[in-house]
């Protein structure tokens, strides 16, 4: 595109073969010029280059992010989706009960990141901290929509509507710096020294290894990246199980059989529960909140099966192109977890294995894989496992003509950085009687 090669991977072969074993030439961001370099001061994480700085920063928020963290704060997760559950019950229990419930899910996710970067909470929707997120997450999110990137393919771009937009830009940082600059004040100033990421990023200020501005870009992709990514996939998710009433059905059944009634499934329980655990890698297939990944970039020129890829091509990951192949996934239109029975391990597991032996690959590929793969995989099925077992979800569609709710349109997306389905409602309908006993008892 413009004066820049783009190629496009939607063969799980060549991303094997380019992304995870040549990582090494494959794992580079391309240059962003107004969202990176201008926009966050070359200092994001998502977005940096594969050069020293990244390998710098890697294990700092694998270390906030990654597999011993979600360890540490299994419990803080474990309780947001109890107050999740709370949340949805009360609002499915008053009059009007249907529900549109992604910002019940944003509301969690939110408040996951933010006990986890900031030790505090948020209390519902209306919270003041959860209204200014929501407004600054819009306007973020427009502004570095694809079609504000023209001027990185075509430069020359830059004389005629450059300054327009950098000055946009420009005013965006001042807002993300201010944001995220109080949320800095305000750790400073806890008496209490509660931990959390920001505390844990200031010692590193201390140690002379980041600057307070570090601080600001890695909380911002942290919350960004940890509160879309999940609410829109429990949303995604919610449609397609009100779209099918049979696989909630085999869910329930398998709820009943290992949980039954007295207690909401945990963490623990995953390795039991194979039905759900299908349910969530079919979602991620079927409709994952990313269709063509974050680009990576290759600095150096490279040969592969004949063909030259010259250097500094972008290089996109078309998940929602192999998603959909059927040579991988017969009949890749259905929705239908049973496709990947028999799959025990995690999605973070089979990320780094064999491309062949892929589930999905929603989580991205090579180095530069979700960072916090295995946190995601436990908020699904926090998610997901407690939905069921407190709901039937039910589709409040508007009847069509055969007097059956109209089926959610999930092939109606909306997309920006994340993907999102088209606004529906459902009903969520409690399965049994101790679900009140359990959730507030
Ligand atoms: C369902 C949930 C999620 C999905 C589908 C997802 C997907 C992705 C994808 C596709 C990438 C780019 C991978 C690549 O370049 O090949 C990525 C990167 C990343 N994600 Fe996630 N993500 C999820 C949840 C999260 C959460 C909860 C956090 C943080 C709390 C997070 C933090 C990150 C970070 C820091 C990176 C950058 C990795 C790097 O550039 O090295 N993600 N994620």
């Amino acid at each position: 595109m413009g004066q820049q090669c783009w190629i496009i991977l939607t063969g799980d072969k060549v991303i094997g073969d380019l992304l995870q074993k040549r990582g090494g030439k494959y794992s580079s961001r391309p240059p962003n010029y107004y969202f990176y370099q201008i926009l966050t001061r070359s200092k994001g994480f998502i977005n940096g280059p594969y050069n020293e700085r990244y390998k710098m920063l890697a294990p700092i928020m694998l270390e906030l992010l990654g597999q011993r963290a979600v360890k540490e704060n299994s419990d803080l997760i474990d309780s947001q989706f109890c107050i999740l559950m709370q949340n949805l019950y009360r609002a499915s229990m008053s009059t009007d009960c249907n529900l549109y419930p992604k910002y019940y899910f944003q509301l969690a996710s939110l408040n996951i990141i933010t006990i986890l970067c900031l030790a505090k909470s948020i209390k519902d929707v209306e919270d003041p901290f959860y209204k200014e997120f929501e407004i600054f997450t819009k306007s973020y999110l427009e502004l570095i929509k694809i079609t504000n990137r023209l001027s990185d393919f075509f430069p020359i771009l830059r004389l005629f509507s450059g300054n327009k937009l950098y000055y946009r830009v420009i005013k965006e940082r001042r807002i993300i710096e201010a944001f995220y600059g109080r949320l800095i004040e305000e750790v400073k100033n806890d008496s209490e020294e509660k931990p959390c990421f920001i505390r844990r990023l200031l010692h590193k200020v201390d140690e002379k290894i980041l600057d307070e501005l570090d601080i600001v870009y890695l909380t911002n992709d942290i919350f960004l990246a940890g509160t879309e990514t999940v609410s829109s996939s429990l949303t995604w998710i919610t449609a397609a199980l009100a779209n099918n009433p049979q696989i909630q059905y085999k869910a329930h059944q398998e709820l009943d059989q290992i949980i039954g009634h007295s207690r909401l499934p945990s963490a623990s329980d995953e390795p039991n529960m194979p039905y759900i655990r299908a349910i969530i890698k079919e979602s991620q297939r079927y409709c994952g909140p990313i269709y063509l990944g974050v680009p990576h970039y290759n600095e150096e020129e490279d040969e592969y099966n004949g063909y030259h890829i010259p250097a500094n091509s972008v290089i996109v990951l078309n998940q929602y192109g192999i998603h959909m192949d059927g040579r991988r996934y017969e009949n890749p239109k259905e929705f239908k977890p049973e496709r990947f029975f028999g799959i025990t391990e995690s999605s973070a597991v089979l990320a780094n294995g064999n491309y062949q032996n892929r589930d999905h690959f929603g989580f991205g590929a090579g180095r530069r894989l979700c960072t916090a793969v295995h946190m995601a995989e436990l908020e699904l099925f926090l998610g997901i496992s407690r939905l069921l077992w407190c709901f039937k979800i039910e589709n409040a569609s508007p009847l069509g003509k055969d007097g059956k709710p109209t089926p959610i349109d999930l092939e109606k997306a909306y997309v920006g950085a994340t993907v999102w389905p088209e606004k529906y409602q459902i009903k969520f309908i409690k399965r049994h009687d101790n679900v009140e006993n359990v959730l507030f008892g």
